[in-house]
């Protein structure tokens, strides 16, 4: 062990939020992965919460991007300045530079290329990390979750997040089996715009598919749906409209995504040795990640695998606090990045 100090952090860079963990502090930033940028000359207008009220909103020169995508780098540069920027507001309140600089553990999709992985590491050491680790996600997610990862018995995650879906299961410290889905929240709300676009000839933007997502948005019709009313533009006449939809509507719009969701979590059981499979039936099965909020989704996932399913406390936290509190076991992560 080397100088982990209450420092050093753990970032939960995600395709649809950055959460930073610091140690004995719990999370400290909390915000949207977006960053406004000027077209010409490239320079930040905006990070977090200021840049995604931009979404679609931006004058010509100025746009508002996600620099991640799918869980992984997609805009390398904006990565880096959006990480710098999070790392400052994590240690200094944003006044400043580094007192000193941290170790930093950042949490990665299980699917990640080698190629992919180098990229997250080495904008995190550009952004000012003293080193960067990385974790993998639904490994975090199961600490976060307070699963018992290092004990000789089987848990299993679903971390369903904006860009990818990470099913996994644990034992030992390590992970035994797993599946990286590139389908998750961003494709949910996706789906959305599509239906209500073929349906209704309505376009909406992607901040209002998500609002109907997490308002009426459901796995599966178990009981009444509430409805709302949403507005956009008509494809016919150009114009404003508002119209009403249902919770069963976007339930329909919502089904393939949901299929593909609870098609990882099965094959996943079958490749789980029997042993492990009976220590999850008696745990459950732990939902992480926004998407776990889908209302629904816990008893579609239940019905499909006849499992019992968990949300954990705080979903949306668990890979954030489970990737700072992997910084207890540092030297687990060291040689794998060198
Ligand atoms: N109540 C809700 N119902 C449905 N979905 C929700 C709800 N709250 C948040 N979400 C969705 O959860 C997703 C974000 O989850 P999370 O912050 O765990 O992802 P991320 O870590 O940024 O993404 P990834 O893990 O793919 O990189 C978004 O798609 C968001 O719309």
């Amino acid at each position: 062990m080397f100088g982990i100090g209450s420092r050093d952090l753990g970032i939960d860079l995600g395709t649809a939020n950055t959460l930073v963990y610091a140690k004995g502090k719990g999370v400290v930033v909390r915000e949207p992965s977006v960053v406004a940028l000027q077209t010409d000359t490239k320079q930040i207008v905006a990070v977090g919460n200021d840049a995604k009220k931009m979404i679609g909103r931006t004058p010509g020169n100025v746009v508002a991007t996600r620099p991640m995508k799918d869980g992984v780098i997609a805009d390398y540069e904006t990565t880096a300045t959006m990480i710098k920027y999070y790392l400052k507001q994590a240690t200094n309140n944003g006044k400043g530079f580094f007192a000193s600089k941290p170790y930093v553990m950042v949490c990665v999709p299980s699917g990640i290329t080698a190629v992919e992985e180098r990229a997250v590491i080495d904008a995190t050491r550009q952004a000012g990390a003293r080193d960067a680790y990385t974790i993998e996600e639904p490994f975090a997610a199961a600490i976060g979750a307070n699963l018992p990862v290092w004990e000789p018995t089987g848990s299993m995650v679903v971390d369903i997040g904006g860009g990818t879906t990470e099913v996994a299961i644990i034992s030992l410290g390590g992970i035994v089996t797993s599946q990286s889905l590139r389908t998750a929240g961003d494709e949910m709300d996706d789906a959305i715009v599509a239906y209500i676009r073929k349906q209704y000839n309505l376009l909406i933007g992607d901040r209002t598919s998500e609002t109907i997502k997490m308002e009426i948005g459901s796995a599966g019709d178990f009981e009444q749906l509430p409805s709302m009313e949403i507005r956009g533009r008509d494809l016919l006449t150009g114009l404003p409209k508002t119209i009403e939809i249902t919770g069963e509507e976007i339930a329909d719009a919502l089904k393939d995504t949901v299929t593909a969701i609870v098609d990882t979590v099965k094959s996943t059981l079958e490749q789980t040795p029997p042993e492990l499979a009976a220590d999850i039936m008696d745990r459950g099965i732990v939902l992480t990640g926004g998407g776990a909020l889908l209302r629904n989704l816990d008893k579609v996932i239940s019905k499909e695998t006849n499992m019992p399913v968990i949300i954990a406390e705080n979903p949306l936290d668990c890979v954030a606090i489970g990737t700072g509190m992997a910084l207890d076991h540092i030297d687990l992560f060291k040689n794998k990045n060198k």
